[in-house]
């Protein structure tokens, strides 16, 4: 069952480096996840976000600088055993085959064990929890490949919730989301982190770092040049320096941080 106990887990990047020929993508990043925790990882566009995730699920290598889960290099774990600890969520994904809905959450549960086994009634139920936690059972029966974009990336989730694994790494979960769908992921990440899972995510809204994340880790020029608690991460000068743009940090009644845009208008970014 996915709501078996929650192993505990340290995925970290030590030193890493990244080229791609000449050009430096990463450099130097450090970066340690926790279980309980959700990070949300900021960046421009094409900082280097998704090739960090790719290098901490092992589908990229780093030049120098290794990647290890609980004190063991990656590379020592077989994808099976990689699949029982860390569930992934990609940025877009098209399949190739009309699929159910309910068989491509399938798949995230035979991930574990190997998709050649023949799935059993409590993997079917699994599944039924998971579309329903994400309120997305309506589309079961549907064919992934005639869904829109935003039921897909639920769909993607909903595998990636349905694996089981105990760290999750969502590269911009929130995408083609409704407003109501991007709370209630938001609301059900936090709950799982409660439960003990480990969260890395990348997002383009820091409001959502803000909301949910516990960590705050800011990518820029291939190095992380913040790391900490929302509170102290997000300040207009970090926004402006990240985007280009003015925002006001204000706390609202509950004591929380909102992220306020005064449309001013300032100079590009590098002008
Ligand atoms: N397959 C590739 N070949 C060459 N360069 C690539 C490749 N994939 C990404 N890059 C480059 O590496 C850099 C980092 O890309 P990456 O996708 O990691 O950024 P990102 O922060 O995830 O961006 P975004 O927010 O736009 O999704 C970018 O400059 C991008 O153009």
């Amino acid at each position: 069952m996915i709501t078996a106990a929650i192993a505990t887990e340290c995925l970290e990047a030590r030193a890493v480096h990244f080229r791609r020929g000449t050009r430096v993508i990463l450099s130097d990043i450090t970066l340690r996840l926790h279980s309980g925790e959700i990070v949300a990882l900021l960046g421009a566009n094409g900082a280097g976000k998704s090739t960090l995730f790719r290098i901490l699920l092992g589908f990229l290598k780093p030049e120098h600088g290794e990647v290890r889960l609980n004190d063991e290099l990656l590379a020592a774990f077989s994808r099976r055993a990689l699949a029982q600890r860390i569930a992934y969520v990609p940025q877009a994904h098209i399949a190739p085959f009309p699929y159910r809905v309910h068989d491509v959450v399938l798949l995230g549960r035979l991930a574990e064990t190997g998709i050649f086994r023949t799935p059993q009634p409590a993997d079917h139920q699994a599944v039924g929890e998971v579309l329903e936690r994400l309120a997305i059972t309506h589309l079961a029966a549907r064919p992934y490949t005639e869904i829109s974009g935003g039921e897909r990336q639920l769909t993607l989730i909903a595998r990636a919730l349905a694996q089981g694994a105990s760290i999750l790494v969502m590269d911009e979960p929130m995408t083609g989301l409704d407003y109501g769908y991007q709370v209630r992921l938001l609301q059900h990440l936090i709950d799982l982190a409660g439960s003990g899972r480990t969260i890395l995510l990348s997002t383009h809204n820091p409001e959502h770092a803000v909301q949910a994340a516990t960590r705050i880790a800011v990518l820029r020029d291939g190095a992380i040049m913040a790391d900490g608690p929302p509170a102290q991460i997000i300040t207009p000068s970090l926004i402006r320096a990240l985007y280009g743009v003015a925002v006001s940090t204000l706390t609202n009644a509950e004591g929380r941080m909102v992220i306020v845009p005064t449309m001013e208008r300032v100079s590009p970014i590098g002008a």
